[in-house]
């Protein structure tokens, strides 16, 4: 008989905990993520869920524990330079650059990679095939969200970080978004979400930090008290 060793997670959060400004964001966490694999985390605002994803790409060091890739922790300085060209990473600030048009600022990440060819399609298949060579300043929020999620197309990188990917999508672009995510991981991507909307992830693993301010009285509890208000 033989006995196989099961495989190493791909990203291991190995009881971690982390601080940020005192406040305890996770606190002795274990977290496996194998190839094709969902986290979804969420949390009140402040709760630590950006503080998390800067965690997991390395930027940050948890207070106890450590985020280990492939077996290796990821804030060692000879690991991390690897690491961190495996990130594709979407950030609530777009990064966009108003000189450029809007091809210029998705195929520019693509040739940081030393590669061409799959911003005009990603462009296409986020609806923006017609807009390609204009100035992003005439693009709508929701439009510029789906120029981030045409970066993340362009870059071929097999982690995937959002940081609230679906803020100003409209259906159409959260269906787009629901799609590339379940074909990132189709391909063997992780995918790892901060998010407070409800995303469509098939066996996504969920973990909810706890809130930054525990309070008896939510605010929405307090607007509908009238003798709160004087
Ligand atoms: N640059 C910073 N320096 C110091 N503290 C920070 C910084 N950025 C965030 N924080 C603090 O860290 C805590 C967690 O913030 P974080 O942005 O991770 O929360 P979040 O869950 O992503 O919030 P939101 O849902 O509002 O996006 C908050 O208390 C915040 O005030």
């Amino acid at each position: 008989m033989s006995l196989r060793k099961a495989p190493l997670p791909r990203l291991l959060l190995n009881n971690v905990s982390c601080m940020r400004n005192g406040h305890q964001i996770l606190r002795h966490t274990n977290v496996s993520l194998h190839d094709g694999s969902a986290l979804v985390l969420s949390g009140a605002n402040g709760s630590g869920k950006t503080t998390m994803l800067r965690m997991l790409a390395g930027f940050n060091r948890p207070s106890a524990g450590q985020v280990l890739w492939n077996g290796h922790d990821v804030t060692k300085a000879g690991v991390f330079d690897q690491y961190k060209l495996q990130l594709n990473w979407l950030s609530l600030k777009d990064a966009i650059n108003d000189k450029f048009t809007v091809f210029e600022n998705v195929v520019w990440f693509e040739l940081l990679d030393k590669k061409e060819g799959r911003s005009m399609p990603a462009l296409e298949l986020m609806g923006l095939g017609r807009l390609a060579n204009e100035k992003p300043r005439r693009l709508s929020m929701g439009q510029r969200k789906r120029v981030q999620l045409a970066r993340l197309l362009a870059l071929d990188r097999p982690i995937w970080l959002l940081d609230e990917p679906s803020v100003a999508l409209d259906e159409d672009g959260l269906r787009l978004l629901e799609y590339i995510i379940a074909d990132h991981r189709k391909k063997g991507g992780i995918v790892i979400v901060a998010t407070h909307q409800p995303i469509q992830i098939e066996d996504a693993m969920f973990l909810r930090l706890p809130p930054r301010f525990p309070r008896g009285m939510s605010h929405t509890d307090m607007l509908d008290r009238a003798d709160w208000i004087v």
